[in-house]
């Protein structure tokens, strides 16, 4: 699913406008009947309403739902805040229509109305338009909305006002919604961490936007989806043998962490590799023998944590390694890596303690073989590259690291990022808080090297992992609950997950 940005969003309406027997008008009241359909689904529609509406089209929006809602019986009133000189012209002819039916429902705003208990706000100020941070009146009226976060829901008109569609806000003032209603496509703004706490539930409504124009233009972003997932999802054919699928080497665990290592090894196996040996110290021996029955070991010569990785020679007969779940940073940990790397040059899967290890030692990183996988979380990516002001910098920043290095890097979080080294950033949308609990990134591990070692090119590999990892974790919180799952539930629910790709499905 592309992300577009707001003047493509622009573009867009005015391609569905010229392209198809809608007026722009009409395409305001389908956006207005899509979010009155939800509130009445949704059953707001039983409470009063307080629509506040700027003087451009989103403005236009909440003129038209104030008229629906109370086509619909609700008791609704507009307060237009007069922040220019001149409203767009649907907005006029909203206004009119309006001032026609239900003129007691239209006013100016001049004070912050006094709002009935249960009244719900509707912020329909500024959207897309936005081109400089709200001052004055506009401001004014976003906080003293704000400051009716606990006492009435506020439900945002396709953008919480003040807030902007494809660059960061922080710093800026916003409304806080409950609830975001947009139209057609997600915007980059809903997939930030720094916006979370304004942006609320986000709901996507369609309208009709175009089909043409949205497949012929590329975006810079793009959110993966179960279509791109079957797609590149390669089914097992009937003579293959486990030779076919790779031999994964995992170098996990340590004493103390050798969960990780169990958990990555599980979720490897679950995924589909042919052949798995786990490098480990001595202390995990008998633990991975008998959690991980399928799974080959080889014990390191110290017992507590790894310190001598293979040789040129024995390195060859694996497909790929997945390194770093439980590794611990012990200083003969970085040596082993450093030498490892000075003759292994097959992609390899790197993360947790191993990104640490490379975040500590420049040299040992500028080795990383190309195609190789990045798996960071927020801190590890900041020990690896550095801080940055805001999460759109910190997107660059993944982009930019991506193709300078010639990596895969994937930056976990709600919306998972992905960058390749061709420059492409990709987000996931899978998964969910159920997943924010020890051990999802093992798990996460074990599934990406798994399909690298099954023929799947690092980039497909990253983005069919992280996308079947969440979908895995969806499964898992149906099933039990988000608060009961645990990490080990996720690779117990790869089977379903994989079935979904089936091209029949
Ligand atoms: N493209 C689409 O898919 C559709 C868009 N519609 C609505 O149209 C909206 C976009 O409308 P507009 O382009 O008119 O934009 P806005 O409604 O966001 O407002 C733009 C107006 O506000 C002014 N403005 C911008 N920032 C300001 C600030 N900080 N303080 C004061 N004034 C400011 C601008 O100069 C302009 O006059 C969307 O967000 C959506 O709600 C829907 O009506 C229909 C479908
Ligand atoms: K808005």
């Amino acid at each position: 699913m592309k992300i577009f940005t707001a003047l493509q969003i622009r573009e867009a309406d005015a391609y569905t406008i010229k392209h198809t027997p809608i007026s722009s008008l009409a395409l305001m009241e389908k956006a207005a009947l899509a979010c009155t359909d939800w509130l009445a689904e949704q059953h707001f529609t039983k409470y009063p309403f307080a629509v506040f509406c700027g003087m451009g089209n989103n403005g236009g929006d909440g003129l038209a739902i104030t008229r629906m809602l109370r086509n619909m019986g609700c008791d609704a009133h507009a307060y237009i805040i007069p922040h220019s000189q001149q409203a767009s012209e649907d907005h006029q002819a909203n206004y009119k229509s309006l001032q026609r039916y239900y003129p007691e429902s239209l006013h100016t705003l001049q004070t912050f109305p006094q709002l009935a208990k249960d009244t719900v706000i509707i912020d329909a100020i500024l959207g897309t338009g936005l081109n400089r941070p709200a001052e004055g009146l506009i401001a004014d009226t976003i906080s003293r909305i704000n400051s009716c976060y606990e006492q009435h829901t506020i439900i945002a008109i396709d953008i919480p006002s003040g807030l902007l569609t494809d660059t960061s806000s922080v710093n800026q003032p916003s409304v806080q919604a409950h609830h975001t209603l947009s139209f057609e496509l997600p915007k980059l703004a809903f997939l930030l961490p720094e916006n979370a706490v304004r942006i609320g539930e986000v709901h996507i409504l369609p309208i009709g936007l175009h089909p043409d124009y949205i497949a012929r233009t590329p975006a810079k972003f793009n959110i993966t989806d179960g279509a791109m997932m079957r797609d590149l999802y390669k089914p097992r054919k009937p003579f293959s043998h486990k030779g076919t699928f790779g031999h994964v080497l995992l170098i996990a665990g340590s004493y103390g962490k050798m969960g990780a290592a169990i958990l990555s090894a599980k979720s490897c196996l679950q995924a589909g590799v042919g052949l798995l040996t786990c490098h480990i110290p001595k202390c995990g021996y008998d633990i991975m023998q008998i959690s991980v029955p399928a799974a080959m070991c080889i014990t390191d010569e110290q017992f507590d944590h790894s310190s001598s990785f293979p040789s040129e020679e024995e390195a060859k007969k694996y497909k790929t390694i997945g390194i770093g779940p439980g590794l611990g940073t012990a200083a003969g940990s970085i040596w082993a890596l450093d030498k490892l790397l000075d003759h292994y040059r097959q992609p390899m899967v790197i993360d947790a303690d191993a990104l640490n290890l490379l975040s500590t030692n420049p040299k040992t990183f500028a080795k990383v073989p190309e195609n190789s996988i990045l798996t960071p979380h927020p801190k590890e990516f900041e020990r690896l590259f550095g801080k940055t002001d805001n999460d759109i910098a910190r997107l660059e920043l993944l982009s930019q690291k991506a193709v300078e290095r010639r990596l895969c890097i994937l930056l976990k979080g709600r919306y998972t990022a992905m960058a390749s080294p061709d420059g492409e950033l990709y987000f996931n949308a899978t998964g969910n808080p159920g997943m924010a609990t020890g051990g999802s990134g093992d798990v996460l591990t074990g599934i990406i090297t798994s399909l690298v070692a099954q023929g799947y090119s690092s980039r497909d590999a990253m983005l069919l992992g992280v996308y079947i990892h969440g979908l895995a974790g969806d499964f898992a919180a149906a099933a039990l609950s988000q608060e009961a799952m645990t990490a080990e539930d996720i690779p117990a629910y790869l089977g379903r997950t994989f079935l979904t790709l089936h091209k029949n499905q």
